[in-house]
């Protein structure tokens, strides 16, 4: 399916913000790949959003914090659920964190590559709820959508694509 091949690694650099609370380092989103492994140091101030409350994942030496990622919950249907997150701007230190993202990107041969969920999770009681989708149409939906707009994910589903298709 891919799920490894388009790995790509980010170091963050968040430099010391002197008005944190007119801010964020980053906004809130879910990730566009299957799955993001991220490694973050002792400062802090990563937040995932859980039953509408932000919840922070505070820093444990030597763990890795794994987070599912838009991409998986369209494949699934929905059995796992991406997760929104965001990082808290620090007044007094740097922040740096490295994200390894295991996603689908464009590139020659893969941007006609249709993902959509897997036939056997399918039944009568966990109907379709996604599309079938281009991993080009995919990323340019959510790369127009940008961070912290709500129903990124809601888009590519059967029911949005009925009343939306722009
Ligand atoms: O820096 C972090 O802890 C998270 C960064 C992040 O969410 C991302 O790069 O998608
Ligand atoms: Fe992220």
């Amino acid at each position: 399916m891919g799920c490894t091949e388009g790995l790509f690694v980010i170091g963050h650099y968040y430099p010391a913000c002197p008005e944190p609370e007119l801010t964020y380092a980053t906004s809130n989103h879910s990730d566009s790949g299957f799955l993001t492994v991220l490694i973050q140091d002792h400062v802090g101030g990563l937040q995932i959003l859980h039953e509408n409350k932000w919840i922070d994942v505070p820093p444990t030496n030597g763990a890795l914090v794994v987070n599912i990622a838009d991409l998986l919950q369209l494949i699934t249907n929905d059995k796992f659920k991406s997760v929104n997150h965001r990082v808290l701007a620090k007044k007094i230190d740097p922040r740096t964190s490295v994200a390894s993202f295991f996603r689908t990107h464009f590139r020659e041969g893969t941007a006609s590559t249709v993902y959509g969920p897997i036939k056997e999770l399918l039944s009568e009681e966990n109907p379709q709820i996604y599309q079938e989708i281009t991993t080009r149409d995919y990323l340019t939906h959510y790369y127009n959508k940008g961070l912290d707009e709500e129903g990124r994910i809601k888009w590519y589903s059967h029911e949005q694509s009925k009343s939306c298709n722009s």
